[in-house]
């Protein structure tokens, strides 16, 4: 049976379906694909505490449309995508490779990692001030390697913006979240008898859609 939280996020109430990550910890999966409301919500709330930027940066996939509409929220025509494969299409692609280990309480290991560019996209980068923004920070690897992007490309990284960060991720000082996603004790999860997550999903987004 599908165990679930229900959680506050960007003003709205949300289950949130709970995956066993071992034997003694639940975590909550958050998805923010789906949700118009959530998402215009927390571009706002984000904003309202952002510094000042003059683009807005993430990775694909699941940061897009929280950058997107960060992005139509603040007035501003362009934002910019790292792409995690190169496209066939992208024949002037800026590739910059990604490693090392996010420094912490307890060191996180990146895996090497290239990320894509094109180079008009490289180029609108050089001088500007960078918000790095994503759905979510779990490891933190993303905003590591948005961050060393920028920098790469000779851009200032003005801030990181998202919307959930994990229980117990690495401190980044530079990072303004909305919430953190939960971890749970195993011995402490009830299973509810709830509906299938995608149905539970639905109906949330339905019963607060009059708050748009
Ligand atoms: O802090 P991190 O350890 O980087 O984890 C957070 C990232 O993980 C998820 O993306 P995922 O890598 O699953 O790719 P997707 O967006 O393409 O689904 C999420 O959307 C964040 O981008």
């Amino acid at each position: 049976m599908q165990k679930m939280i229900e959680m506050e996020i960007a003003g709205v109430r949300r289950r949130l379906p709970l995956y066993q990550v071992d034997e003694e910890t639940y975590e909550a999966v958050f998805i923010a694909f789906n949700d118009v409301t959530l998402t215009q919500n927390a571009a706002r709330a984000l904003l309202e505490q952002v510094p000042d930027f003059d683009c807005i940066l993430t990775e694909e996939t699941q940061g897009v449309p929280l950058a997107f509409e960060m992005s139509r929220q603040a007035g501003l025509k362009r934002y910019i995508v790292a792409r995690k494969q190169a496209k066939a299409h992208m024949d002037d692609v800026v590739a910059i490779q990604i490693e090392g280990k996010i420094e912490g309480e307890e060191d996180v290991p990146l895996n090497v990692r290239k990320l894509y560019l094109s180079q008009e996209d490289a180029l609108y980068l050089k001088g500007k001030r960078v918000l790095l923004v994503d759905d979510c920070v779990l490891h933190g690897k993303t905003m590591y390697a948005l961050d060393q992007l920028v920098d790469a490309l000779g851009g200032y990284v003005a801030g990181m913006a998202t919307i959930l960060v994990q229980e117990g991720a690495p401190d980044l000082p530079d990072l303004l979240a909305l919430g953190r996603v939960p971890m749970f004790d195993a011995a402490s999860v009830q299973a509810v008898p709830l509906e299938p997550v995608g149905l539970v999903y639905a109906e949330a987004v339905d019963e607060e859609g009059a708050d748009e």
